[in-house]
């Protein structure tokens, strides 16, 4: 392992550091090949536009601090990072075969064979073991995170970082819920009803295993919405077809034991490392000489998958299918997104066909599959994920009915996309609102214009382009990454204060109100890369369980929204019990509890104007709730829950639309006295946010204590340049 005070010291200008061409692309994120002039070393950057990020600084800080003090041979770690303008820079060892799904792209998009796989595994797993034995969780497996160098070394990236790429627009509601990529996410990690832990990353691991295998994740050609339906309903994803049979028993043995749907019963990444499918890993020389050896270089490889991925734009838009294409796309880059149209939901239930229990594609998608990757045009690819009803325990067209049913309950209160309708009165301030569909804003080509706060992306790629390969320009020369006017501020010793340091104090005393406005989620609360459960979100919210009523009859209570259930009709009930819809209320539940963290944002924002002092430092974020400082976020809070209630009284009222005219009992606390229910909310509220209080005291406190680690290697550092001083005066 490398050890810290041998590390050399990389400059934290950006004037020191020659940016040559894009070599890959992120949700919110551009990472370059680069050089590092004084050091004679070629890097890659990543530059993160803090703007973007704005919602989550506090997370950035945290994540860019793991990344710093995490060091493993199989994990990529930041030679340091500074800022540029609105801009982050992590410099990073540059991975010059890039990652392995570029590689599968270029060379093998069938998938690897079996000895490369168990060899890329196998670094990947080393690198879990340790960032589980740290206490971190990953939370992003995939093959594009999977780096590898000309020698075959292999190293694990994207930790820390990417779980802000996710901040902005609707992306940052999508974090409040879940982080990471739909086809790889583990169905506790979609469902979010009890946490998940570094199990999580298992499952993660298992899906990168079927992905090196054939070329792609499972179900990677269907919209995050089907998605996320085929993981919770479906069995899970395995090798099990006749293309599989190339692969040993033990490859289908550790993909089987990864991809359990319940956490507990996956193995730890400690004792899956002992699995007998790595005896098949080879060393790095062999995976140099098999699929490094003879690539094109990074960039230009780079360079032809996104005009493939801009010809497949434009074929979709000629086509007319672009939604569907789009999605697929949308995959094809890696990166998750929100769909909620229910007609996705119906074509999810309606490719199950329960004679023999295996899905397929029409027509349609077929030609959409042609005309755009190969990978997916060859017959076993048209049948490639086998539906379990067993498992599930139900026939498949009851599945359909139970999409219709939704249809029907909620199709009457919300024309169109209804979770969006509910998505959008849960959320409030944000910038990006006002494209709910806006998950296909990462599809387009230079993005730019999605986001209109920042500088445009679009003359960042633009610049960076234009004039072919290896455009070499000096990192001073402005890539929209504003030198001028600037706040520099080196954080190569990556002390949170300097990493953060874009906005002044003036900056943010003067605009905090509406800097926080603009981006409401300051605190992010899924807690990234931090060893710990995810919050149930019932611990912002009145708990889903069902109860007694007064006359002793089970309801159903999710928030203050009631269901007797011996009068509800049969097609509400249905529709309630109905998987998709539960995934709905989750939803709504959590979006609720994102809108709960805001109100403690303004809280926070409110008690904190007082203070002259940043509260982006590390030990100062926890509020102070005063009567004056709490008012306006009481008075934020109302009329949040006025909003709320229109919702859930229109989707009561749209369950109520489908029930019998006689059924009528269906009851919600909107019917109780409006003052004394405000009242009891705003009472349990106030419960909440003094719970949240303690979280964050707890938090500030481990973040002391690493601000102690960081100081004490601060000082083991400025030790050995001292005894080093004189060696250098003698010479
Ligand atoms: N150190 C590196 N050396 C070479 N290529 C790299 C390096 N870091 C990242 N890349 C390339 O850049 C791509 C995007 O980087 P990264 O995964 O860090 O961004 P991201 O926004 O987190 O991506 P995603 O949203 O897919 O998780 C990677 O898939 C990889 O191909």
């Amino acid at each position: 392992m490398e050890h810290a005070l041998l590390r050399r010291r990389f400059p934290v200008d950006p004037n020191e550091y020659k940016l040559y061409e894009e070599i890959g692309e992120g949700v919110s994120a551009t990472v370059y090949r680069a050089l590092c002039v004084s050091l004679d070393d070629e890097v890659a950057i990543k530059v993160l536009d803090l703007e973007k990020c704005g919602s989550d600084l506090d997370g950035i800080r945290r994540e860019v601090q793991t990344m710093s003090l995490l060091d493993h041979p199989n994990l990529v770690r930041a030679h340091c990072s500074f800022t540029n303008g609105h801009q982050l820079w992590v410099v990073m060892p540059y991975m010059a075969a890039g990652s392995a799904l570029h590689i599968m792209k270029t060379s093998f998009p069938e998938g690897f064979d079996e000895p490369v796989i168990a060899t890329l595994l196998r670094e990947v797993l080393k690198a879990l073991v340790y960032l589980h034995s740290q206490g971190h969780i990953h939370r992003d497996v995939k093959a594009g995170n999977i780096l590898i160098d000309t020698n075959g070394a292999v190293k694990l990236g994207d930790f820390g970082v990417s779980a802000c790429m996710f901040d902005t627009g609707n992306r940052q509601r999508a974090r409040n819920t879940f982080v990471g990529t739909p086809c790889w996410m583990a169905p506790e990690v979609m469902q979010q009803l009890h946490g998940y832990d570094y199990k999580a990353d298992i499952w993660s691991f298992g899906i990168t295993a079927l992905e090196l295998a054939h070329g792609h994740a499972p179900f990677s050609k269907y919209p995050p919405m089907k998605v996320l339906l085929m993981t919770l309903q479906n069995a899970p994803p395995g090798l099990d077809y006749e293309r599989d049979k190339r692969f040993s028993k033990s490859f289908k043995d550790l993909v089987a034991t990864c991809l359990v749907k319940d956490p507990r019963k996956r193995p730890s990444s400690e004792k899956l490392l002992k699995h007998s499918f790595f005896k098949h890993a080879r060393t790095s020389e062999y995976l140099a000489r098999s699929i490094v050896d003879g690539l094109p270089p990074l960039g230009e490889r780079f360079r032809e998958l996104k005009a493939k991925e801009a010809d497949l734009l434009l074929n979709n838009k000629l086509g007319g299918e672009s939604k569907e294409q789009l999605s697929q796309k949308e995959y094809i880059r890696g990166i998750s997104g929100w769909n909620f149209n229910l007609e996705d939901l119906k074509n999810a239930a309606a490719l199950i066909d329960s004679s023999n229990g295996t899905c397929h594609y029409d027509v349609r998608d077929n030609k959409v599959k042609d005309g755009s990757q190969n990978t997916y045009s060859e017959p076993e690819h048209i049948c490639e994920e086998k539906v379990n009803h067993v498992a599930s325990g139900r026939p498949a067209e009851d599945e359909i009915q139970e999409v219709d049913d939704l249809n029907d309950a909620l199709s009457s209160s919300f024309p169109s996309r209804p979770l969006e309708a509910l998505k959008s009165c849960f959320d409030v301030g944000d910038a990006d609102d006002a494209d709910p569909t806006a998950t296909d804003s990462s599809l387009r080509p230079n993005d730019g214009s999605v986001h209109t706060q920042q500088l445009p992306k679009s003359e960042h790629r633009k610049s960076a382009h234009c004039n072919g390969e290896n455009l070499e320009r000096s990192a001073s020369v402005p890539l929209n990454l504003g030198n001028s006017g600037s706040h520099k501020f080196p954080s190569g010793s990556l002390i949170p204060e300097q990493i953060l340091s874009p906005y002044t104090n003036a900056d943010l005393e003067s605009g905090r109100d509406g800097f926080r406005q603009k981006n409401p989620s300051i605190r992010n609360r899924s807690g990234p890369l931090l060893f710990r459960p995810m919050k149930d979100s019932r611990t912002h919210l009145p708990a889903v369980a069902p109860e007694e009523s007064s006359d002793g009859k089970v309801v159903r209570r999710k928030g203050r929204f009631q269901v007797t259930s011996d009068n509800i009709s049969q097609k509400a009930r249905k529709a309630l019990n109905c998987p998709s819809i539960k995934v709905t209320m989750q939803y709504a539940l959590n979006y609720a509890a994102a809108a709960f963290n805001k109100i403690l944002v303004a809280s926070s924002a409110c008690s904190s104007s007082s203070s002259s002092r940043t509260s982006l430092q590390i030990g100062e974020t926890r509020p102070n709730l005063k009567s004056s400082g709490i008012l306006p976020a009481l008075q934020f809070l109302m009329q949040q829950n006025t909003m709320q209630k229109e919702v859930l009284s229109r989707l009561i009222s749209s369950i109520e639309d489908t029930s019998d005219a006689s059924d009528g009992s269906i009851t919600s606390s909107s019917q109780s006295s409006g003052a004394f229910v405000k009242e009891k909310e705003l009472q349990s509220y106030v419960i909440h946010l003094q719970q949240s209080v303690t979280e964050l005291t707890e938090e500030v406190q481990r973040l002391k204590l690493r601000n102690n680690q960081l100081e004490q290697q601060i000082g083991a550092l400025s030790k050995t340049d001292e005894r080093s001083q004189p060696v250098d005066n003698q010479q």
